[in-house]
This record gives structure tokens, sequence and C-alpha cells, in this order.
């Protein structure tokens, strides 16, 4: 019988998506609320506790109301894509590459928290270096990235698209964050492995999907013996074995003379590049993804079907 599946927040950006994903699929059956009801909360609850598989795509308030509204309800799972449980020990969270046992964690799971599309780049970047100690866990890690526009959800499409707006954007390129409070430092803090903050710096292009993440690393800084070439090894062994996170060979990352960061934009997947200079001892890790592919949506999927696997 096919899986029961509703997408709360199905008429949002990342919901949107979701449903686009599985449109052809016959092996899930998707729960659907009409578009000027999706606030409806009475109709909201009969849904969600009507699925086997429940996808939040909501605010953090929103989310946290939506499993309130399951909470005499003991079979429904929950994928949720907000912020609200990302470092909640009750939930898994969704990245199955991120170490060997989390696609099995996720598998068994009831409570899993999709990650945030920026921590996606920088956990991938950073968690198997401080697995492997070359990176200390007490190091003064900076995060630097530029999104496509959609990760500001509706509102910040509209105001990118729609100059007529009094609240319209025109900058093709913009930092944000400024006070350096962004929601997304703590989960990459805990599941990075660190015991020290990094510093995030995001900022938005004017282009639709598409992410770019950089970590900057001092060699002299990190463990002694640290290598450039032992950096791109540690990654490219903590990845061996599936298709989803790649790590890009050292010397074809070396010919580059640009990254785009739409090139991924569409696709599920994300690649990694280490780029170095030994006579500085200077490191650059970047991420490239979609960050509504493996930032939201495509890892929405992806842990649908762990769950589905189980
Ligand atoms: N966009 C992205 O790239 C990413 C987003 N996320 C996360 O996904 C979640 C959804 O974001 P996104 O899709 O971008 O946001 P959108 O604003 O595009 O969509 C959110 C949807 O939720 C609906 N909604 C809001 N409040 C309620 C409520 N109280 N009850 C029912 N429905 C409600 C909105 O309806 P209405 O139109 O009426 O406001 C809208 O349809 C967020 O938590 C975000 O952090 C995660 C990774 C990346
Ligand atoms: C460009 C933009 O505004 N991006 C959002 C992050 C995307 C998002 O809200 O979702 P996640 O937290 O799940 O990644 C922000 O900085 O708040």
């Amino acid at each position: 019988m096919a899986a029961k599946i509703f997408i709360d927040g199905e008429h949002g950006t990342t919901g949107l998506q979701i449903r686009t994903r599985m449109a052809d699929r016959r092996d899930v059956e998707l729960l659907s609320i009409p578009e000027a009801e999706r606030r409806n909360a009475a109709m909201r609850e009969d849904l969600l506790n009507s699925a086997d598989i429940a996808i939040l795509c909501l605010p953090d308030e929103a989310s946290k109301e939506a499993v309130s509204m399951l909470s005499g309800n003991n079979k429904v799972r929950v994928i949720d894509t907000s912020t609200a449980y990302r470092i909640d020990p009750d939930w898994a969270y969704g990245f199955a590459e991120m170490d060997k046992a989390q696609g099995d964690k996720i598998r068994s799971a009831r409570y899993v928290a999709n990650p945030g599309c920026y921590p996606t780049g920088a956990i991938g970047l950073i968690r198997p270096l401080t697995a492997a100690g070359i990176l200390p866990t007490t190091y003064p890690a900076s995060v630097n990235a530029v999104s496509g526009y959609t990760g500001g959800g509706k509102q910040m499409i509209a105001q990118m698209e729609d100059s007529s707006r009094e609240d319209s954007i025109s900058a093709n390129n913009f930092l944000y964050g400024l006070t350096l409070k962004h929601k997304h430092v703590p989960e990459m803090k805990i599941h990075g492995g660190l015991d020290r903050a990094p510093l995030f710096s995001p900022s938005v292009g004017r282009f639709p999907q598409g992410m770019i993440v950089q970590v900057p690393l001092f060699l002299d800084d990190l463990k002694d013996g640290a290598t450039i070439e032992g950096i791109h090894k540690a990654l490219v062994e903590h990845y061996a074995g599936q298709n989803i996170v790649t790590v890009v060979p050292f010397e074809d990352g070396a010919k580059l003379p640009r990254i785009d960061a739409e090139e991924l934009a569409g696709k599920d997947t994300m690649k990694l590049f280490v780029f170095g200079n030994p006579a500085t001892g200077h490191v650059n890790l970047v991420a490239l993804l979609d960050n509504l592919g493996k930032g939201a949506s495509g890892a929405a999927v992806q842990n649908m079907d762990l769950m589905l696997s189980a």
C-alpha cells in the first residue's frame, strides 16, 4: 500500500519543491490541503493525523504547533524542515552522509530534523575534519556563504522579483545577518563537532537557486603535520561509498578559474572542493549545492525514502 504523505506548508517554497519531486511516484500517496485552506488549523490537524509521514515546511512556530497537533498520536512520523528541532536530541539530524551511522538513525527515527541549507555545506566540510582530529574542536572557524534568493522563502522571492513592492530589494548581492546571531549557528557548532561556535556571514545573490559555502583555514593552526592533501584525503575517505556528496579531485579543483553558485541548481547533490596554497598555508574549503536541493527539499525526500525503507 502506498505510504500517505502530508506536506504541511505544501504551497510554500520548500513544500512546492517536495511536491514536484514526488509528482510521478506511485509508492506514495500525497494528502493535500487546498491553498486557500493552508492555515485552517482543523483541516491541518486532520491531515497531519491521517499521514504515515508528515513533512513540515513551515516557519518554526508553526512547526511546533503542527508537532503539538500530533501529541496524542504515536504512529505518524515527522520530517521538519524548520530550525525548531535541529539540535533537539530526541530528533535525528537528517544529514545521512554526516557519519556512517546517520543513515540508519534516520531510517528508524520517528522524528527527523532536516538540516539547514547553509549548515549542510558547513557541516559537510567541517565534521569529517573534526572527526579525523585534523581540525581542532576549538578552532576559530568562519563560514562565509552566498545563497540563491529562494532561501528566504515566499517573502524574499517577492522582494527580489517585484520591484513595485515597498520593501523590494534592488541589490544584486547583499550581506545580512550582520549582528552575527544567525539561527543556523547552533546546528553548525553541534553537528560540526566544534566546541567553539563558528563565525557565520551569509549573503544572497540575484539568482533563484544555488549556494556556495566557504570555510577558510590556516594549516599552521590545524593538527601538527596537517597538509592540504591530507585534508582532501580525509574528505574523500569520509564520503566514499555514496554518490550524493562528492569530493572534487584535488588536481581538477586546482585548474578551475571560478565556481558558479548556480552549477547545482535543480540537483539534489553536493560537491566539495579543497583549495590551498602550500607556500602560505592558506586553505579554502568550498561546498556547492542547491539551497532547495540537498539544502532543503531534496534532502527531505532523501530522508523520507530512508524512513520508508525501514
Ligand atoms: N527556502 C529554503 O531554501 C529553505 C527553507 N527551509 C525551511 O523550510 C521552512 C519553510 O520555508 P519556505 O518554504 O522557504 O517558506 P515559505 O514562506 O515559502 O513557505 C511557508 C509556507 O508555510 C505557510 N505557513 C506559514 N505559517 C503557517 C501556519 N501558521 N499554518 C499553516 N501554514 C503556514 C505559508 O503560508 P502563507 O503563504 O500564508 O504565509 C507558506 O505556504 C522554514 O522553516 C525554512 O527555514 C529550509 C532550508 C532551505
Ligand atoms: C537567504 C535566506 O534568507 N536564507 C535563510 C535560510 C534558509 C532558511 O530559512 O531555511 P533553513 O534555515 O532551513 O536553511 C536565512 O538566512 O534565514
